[in-house]
C-alpha cells in the first residue's frame, strides 16, 4: 500500500493538493497545499472554497535569496519606517525568522499583468509565474541584481497574494506550514514554491480553524494525501 508520504510526493509531482496538519502544540491547523508552478484557477477555487482561510505563497529560502525578498517583520522593524510613520514604533513586529509565530510573512504581490489581482484566474498566474521566473534565473544563473530588477519587472507590491519565506536552516530549526511545505516540495523535486491555504470551519457555531479530526476526513473523502508536520520531520530529518 502507498504510504501518505509517498503520496503526498507523487500528488505535488503531478500537481495536485496535500494537506498539512502542523501539529496539536503548535497551531493544530490544517493547511492545503498546491506547488505554484502548475497552479490552475480550479486549484486556487478549491483553495478559496475547501480551505477558506487567507492564502499565501510559500517561497524556499533558496527563491527569496534569488530575488532579495524579506521578512516583512525586518523591513517594519527598521527606524527610518518608525521614525516616518510613528505607529510602528508601538506595534509589536515578527522579526527575524526563527520565531514560530508569523515572523515568515514576507511582502504581499501581484503579477504587474493582472487587472485587480484578487481573481482566481489572476492570483493562480501571479504564483505561476513566480515559480517559473525563479527556474529561469536559477537555470541561467543570473545575478542577483539582475533577478532582482527581472522580479521588478514583473511584479508589483502590495498584492493579493502574500510571500512566507523559508528560514535559511529549514525544519531543523522552525516546523511552520511554512517550512514544512517547502521540505515537501523539495522532497518531490518541485520548484520550492507552494500556494497554500489555512482550512476554516464551517460548522455552525464553530468559528475557529476547522479541528484536524474533520480535516483529516475531509482529505480522505477526496484521496488527498495528509500530513502532520512530525511526520514530515521525521521523513526529511530521520
Ligand atoms: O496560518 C497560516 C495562514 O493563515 C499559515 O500557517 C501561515 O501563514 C504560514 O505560516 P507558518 O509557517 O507560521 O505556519
Amino acid at each position: 500500500m502507498t504510504s501518505q508520504w509517498e503520496a503526498a510526493l507523487e500528488a505535488l509531482r503531478n500537481g495536485e493538493c496535500v494537506a498539512v496538519l502542523d501539529g496539536e502544540e503548535r497551531e493544530g491547523e490544517t493547511d492545503l497545499f498546491f506547488p505554484a508552478a502548475s497552479l490552475s484557477p480550479a486549484s486556487l477555487r478549491l483553495l478559496r472554497t475547501q480551505a477558506g482561510g487567507e492564502m499565501y505563497m510559500s517561497v524556499g529560502h533558496e527563491v527569496a535569496s534569488a530575488f532579495g525578498l524579506p521578512y516583512i517583520g525586518n523591513v517594519l522593524a527598521l527606524t527610518e519606517v518608525s521614525a516616518k510613520f510613528p505607529v510602528f514604533q508601538y506595534m509589536e513586529k515578527s522579526k527575524g525568522e526563527m520565531c514560530q509565530g508569523s515572523c515568515s510573512v514576507g511582502v504581499s504581490l501581484d503579477h504587474r499583468t493582472t487587472k485587480t489581482g484578487a481573481p482566481d484566474v489572476e492570483r493562480s498566474y501571479t504564483c505561476r509565474r513566480l515559480a517559473e521566473l525563479f527556474q529561469e534565473v536559477k537555470e541561467m544563473e543570473t545575478s542577483v541584481d539582475a533577478s532582482q530588477r527581472r522580479f521588478g519587472e514583473e511584479f508589483h507590491t502590495p498584492g493579493h497574494i502574500f510571500l512566507c519565506v523559508e528560514n535559511g536552516k529549514g525544519l531543523s530549526v522552525r516546523t511552520g506550514h511554512t517550512e514544512l511545505s517547502i521540505a515537501l516540495a523539495n522532497a518531490a523535486g518541485v520548484t520550492p514554491v507552494m500556494v497554500g491555504c489555512v482550512m476554516l470551519s464551517n460548522d455552525g457555531d464553530d468559528f475557529g480553524a476547522l479541528r484536524p479530526a474533520p480535516a483529516r476526513a475531509w482529505a480522505a473523502s477526496r484521496n488527498i494525501p495528509f500530513l502532520t508536520g512530525s511526520e514530515i520531520v521525521k521523513h526529511v530529518l530521520g
